[in-house]
């Protein structure tokens, strides 16, 4: 069976910020990922995740200080500069909250080049901190019209040009379902660059069981796959308390 994580920006957010990680830990989660950390001291969040023994998966670049702005710069030409600031700063989080990985948000764009950008600005960054894995998330048009990378198969054929074994795909079930309509067919097809994994039903973003995306089937996928990183949740509990939500976690769990 995956290792499960929970995404403590979408799960637990009923409560302050400084008690999802006691919640997660108590829920039985052994590692979390936080997409925007940024707005507490991360030595406040390190202490968090080390008196609660939490791995911190992921975190999310940029931070989010773009008010109504497109979410990311990495594939807008002409966005290099703020591009490069951006993960200078994201790195310094990451790295004193040991975070195993940044997802570099592409943003909305559609100019000719904006492939051509995203390219070069991953590379950028990849080269900027090797020790560090990268990753890029294929986002659905319904939730994020105008997102530059909306498509798994164009995720791929980014990846490839990028070329660098610091950056791979971030795989949500969620996304995959609603841009491809078969959340399992995209895992078989791209396995082998995922780096990174989230669930989350669809449609609706709840939690597994409560849409269409056969997660025993895909669990199974996952395993025989090999994948051994973590499998991160991340959809909007339908009940009050989130640790109601975990019902398909207990089935899961032998
Ligand atoms: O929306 C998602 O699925 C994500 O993982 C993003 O990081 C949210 O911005
Ligand atoms: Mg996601």
């Amino acid at each position: 069976m995956p290792r499960f994580a929970a995404n403590l920006t979408f799960l637990f957010a009923e409560l302050p910020f400084g008690e999802r990680c006691a919640a997660a830990a108590a829920a039985g989660f052994g590692a979390v990922e936080i997409l925007y950390p940024y707005d507490t001291a991360a030595r406040d969040t390190r202490r968090a995740l080390l008196a609660n023994g939490l791995e911190l998966v992921l975190i999310n670049a940029p931070p989010p200080n773009y008010t109504g702005g497109t979410p990311g710069f990495a594939a807008l030409p002409g966005g290099e500069d703020r591009f490069r600031y951006d993960i200078r700063r994201v790195l310094r989080y990451a790295t004193e909250l040991k975070a195993g990985l940044i997802h570099v948000m592409a943003g909305q764009s559609d100019a000719a080049n904006a492939i051509d950008t995203l390219v070069a600005n991953l590379q950028w960054a990849a080269d900027a901190a090797p020790e560090q894995s990268f990753t890029i998330e294929p986002l659905n048009p319904t939730d994020k019209p105008g997102y530059a990378l909306a498509d798994f198969d164009l995720a791929a054929e980014v990846l490839a040009r990028v070329d660098r074994a610091n950056v791979g795909l971030q795989f949500d079930s969620y996304h995959a379902q609603m841009i491809h309509g078969d959340a399992l067919a995209v895992w078989q097809r791209h396995s082998s660059r995922i780096s990174h994994v989230q669930i989350g039903d669809a449609p609706g973003r709840g939690a597994p069981g409560s849409g269409q995306i056969d997660f025993p089937a895909l669990f199974a996928a996952i395993d025989a796959s090999g994948y051994d990183g973590w499998v991160s949740a991340e959809y909007t509990p339908a009940t009050r308390r989130s640790a109601d939500s975990l019902g398909w976690l207990r089935a899961t769990m032998p």
